[in-house]
């Protein structure tokens, strides 16, 4: 594509130099630039790009996105945001393939990827070829990428649709996290649906604090249907927890049609009857497409919820609700998400990803609720995150299980003794006694310390990790597995 067609993307941008230059690919690293390509300058939150335009020039690009001129005789796009111009020349040079696909986007604190799942299953049943994009993996035709993060950047996000447009996908449904929203990562996007799981503490070393992140989240649900023509009569639809106050903010923002799910409180698709053992959840649903009895194979009440949410969806795409119901009952769970490890021990050993005071909570009173004798829960908080919530789940944790394991998850560049400090210090605050928790930073240890004291009727709970198979130490990236460490320790306590 020519430069001067993707300028003509952005009115206000100027353009300096040769607009006939040719543009067969984009890139926004110049370690991966090639011939060719058009290279986007992003000031980063630890490096500037435009560091970085002579080494694109070096391995080949014919063309620069810029914030400032650089003195260079490639030409340059000089553009106020490059971030923003980037996820605008994406969807362009892709020629917007969200367009193409029906598209469904999942947000909220917690429970997206477990959603996204639960959709994924529904739809492919239903026979509609799906792809998904989250924090465990993109997946597609057949096929599965890793992820670096839960939403890709703007220009991989649209390059990865474009791929699913020509392998013949028909509908995309995907994680938004807020920092996505907030730093336009699906700018451009079209979605059909844009669902909202819950709001809860979470990320704010990111949005510092509740009301921007509420206000981040709140983004795609006022963004949701912009992209259409004044014309159109196609439909947007916003599927929102009625259970939780931020709904009725995003109601209020939103041009789209609401759609409401809950338990609580009236709602359009609405769940009662909730009964939940140590093997599964069930619940009658009332929608506004009839009534269903339902027997997930998924534990806890949070899940009655992220069903709710998959349900909704469903319907809006005309499947319908004994199918969806089929599809549901047939999910054994999603990888590291309440996933049983069984070694042969006589207590239940439980690997969740509750990485948040929310989802820690929430998990904890499931395991609690079916816990026969103690709980023993082994957890910690993420380094180069939001340091608020570390007391906050030390007490949540403490509250909820007979013996703590504090410990490492993912303590990144942060010393790991110091947010194991974190964290206890709520619990010197509140005067918990010493023998309700201990501090070990070996995650393998604090297994093994749990696996060691649990006896019949206990459950062994390691919270934080989930399907991560590696623990960030520095910047080292460690193989770790905490259900191939449980598993192990199971086996070294039995010899
Ligand atoms: C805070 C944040 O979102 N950071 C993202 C951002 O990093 P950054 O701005 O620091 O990038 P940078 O390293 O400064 O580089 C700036 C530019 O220079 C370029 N560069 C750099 C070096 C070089 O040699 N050559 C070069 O061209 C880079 O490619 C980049 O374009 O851009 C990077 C490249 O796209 C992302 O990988 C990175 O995510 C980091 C790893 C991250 O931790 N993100 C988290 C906070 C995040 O986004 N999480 C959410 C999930 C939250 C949830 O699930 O609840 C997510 O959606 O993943
Ligand atoms: N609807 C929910 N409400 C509260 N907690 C939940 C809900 N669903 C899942 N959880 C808890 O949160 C954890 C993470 O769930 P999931 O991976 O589905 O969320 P996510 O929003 O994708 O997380 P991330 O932001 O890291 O991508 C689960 O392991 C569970 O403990
Ligand atoms: N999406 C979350 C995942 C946290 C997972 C947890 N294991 C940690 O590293 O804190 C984040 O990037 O903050
Ligand atoms: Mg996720």
């Amino acid at each position: 594509m020519r430069l001067d067609q993707l300028a003509q993307q952005l009115i206000t941008a100027r353009l300096i130099g040769d607009g006939q230059t040719e543009c067969t690919g984009i890139e926004i690293d110049s370690r991966k630039v090639g011939t060719g390509d058009l290279f986007i300058c992003l000031p980063g939150f630890t490096v500037d790009g435009h560091d970085y335009a002579k080494q694109a020039e070096e391995q080949g690009a014919v063309a620069l996105v810029v914030e400032r001129e650089l003195d260079t005789q490639l030409p340059q796009l000089l553009v106020r945001d490059s971030r923003m111009a980037m996820a605008v020349l994406a969807n362009t040079f892709f020629d917007e393939p969200s367009r193409k696909m029906r598209m469904i986007g999942v947000t909220g604190t917690n429970g997206k990827t477990t959603t996204t799942y639960l959709i994924e299953r529904i739809m492919q049943d239903h026979g509609v070829n799906t792809g998904l994009i989250g924090t465990i993996q993109m997946r597609y035709d057949g096929e599965t990428f890793p992820m670096s993060g839960t939403t890709p950047e703007s220009l991989g996000l649209q390059r990865s649709l474009a791929d699913m447009v020509d392998r013949g996908v028909e509908c995309c449904v995907m994680e938004v996290s807020s920092h996505a929203l907030e730093q336009g990562r699906v700018k451009g996007t079209d979605y059909r649906t844009a669902i909202f799981t819950n709001l809860s503490q979470d990320h704010l070393d990111y949005h510092h604090s509740m009301e921007e992140y509420r206000a981040a989240k709140g983004l795609f649900f006022s963004r949701l249907g912009n992209a259409l023509p004044a014309d159109s009569s196609e439909r947007k639809y916003a599927v929102l927890n009625a259970d939780d106050d931020a709904s009725a903010e995003y109601m209020k923002v939103t041009s789209a049609e609401v759609i409401t799910y809950g338990v609580e409180r009236e709602c359009d698709v609405r769940a009662s009857d909730i009964r939940i053992t140590s093997t599964g959840t069930f619940f009658h649903v009332d929608t506004f497409k009839g009534s269903a009895d339902i027997q997930l194979r998924m534990v806890g009440k949070f899940n009655v919820y992220n069903a709710l949410a998959a349900i909704t969806a469903a319907l809006i795409e005309g499947v319908e609700l004994d199918r969806i119901k089929q599809s549901l009952e047939s999910v054994a769970g999603v990888d590291g998400r309440v996933e049983a490890v069984d070694a042969g021990q006589s207590f239940a050993i439980i690997v969740d990803y509750a990485h948040t005071p929310d989802g820690l909570e929430n998990v904890l009173k499931t395991v609690v609720e079916f816990a026969e004798k103690r709980v023993l829960c082994v957890f910690g908080c993420g380094g180069d995150r939001d340091r608020t919530k570390r007391p906050i789940m030390g007490r949540i944790a403490v509250k909820y299980s007979d013996i703590a394991y504090v410990t490492s998850d993912n303590p990144r560049t942060e010393d790991p003794d110091a947010i194991l400090k974190d964290i206890e210090a709520g619990l010197i605050e509140d005067g918990v006694e010493k023998a309700r928790y201990t501090l070990v930073v070996d995650r393998a240890e604090a297994i093994r310390l749990a696996v060691a004291e649990a006896r019949p009727g206990d459950v062994v709970l390691i919270a934080g990790k989930g399907h991560e198979t590696y623990q960030l130490v520095g910047k080292q990236v460690l193989d770790f597995d905490d259900r191939l460490v449980a598993a192990e320790a199971v086996r070294g306590v039995a010899k």
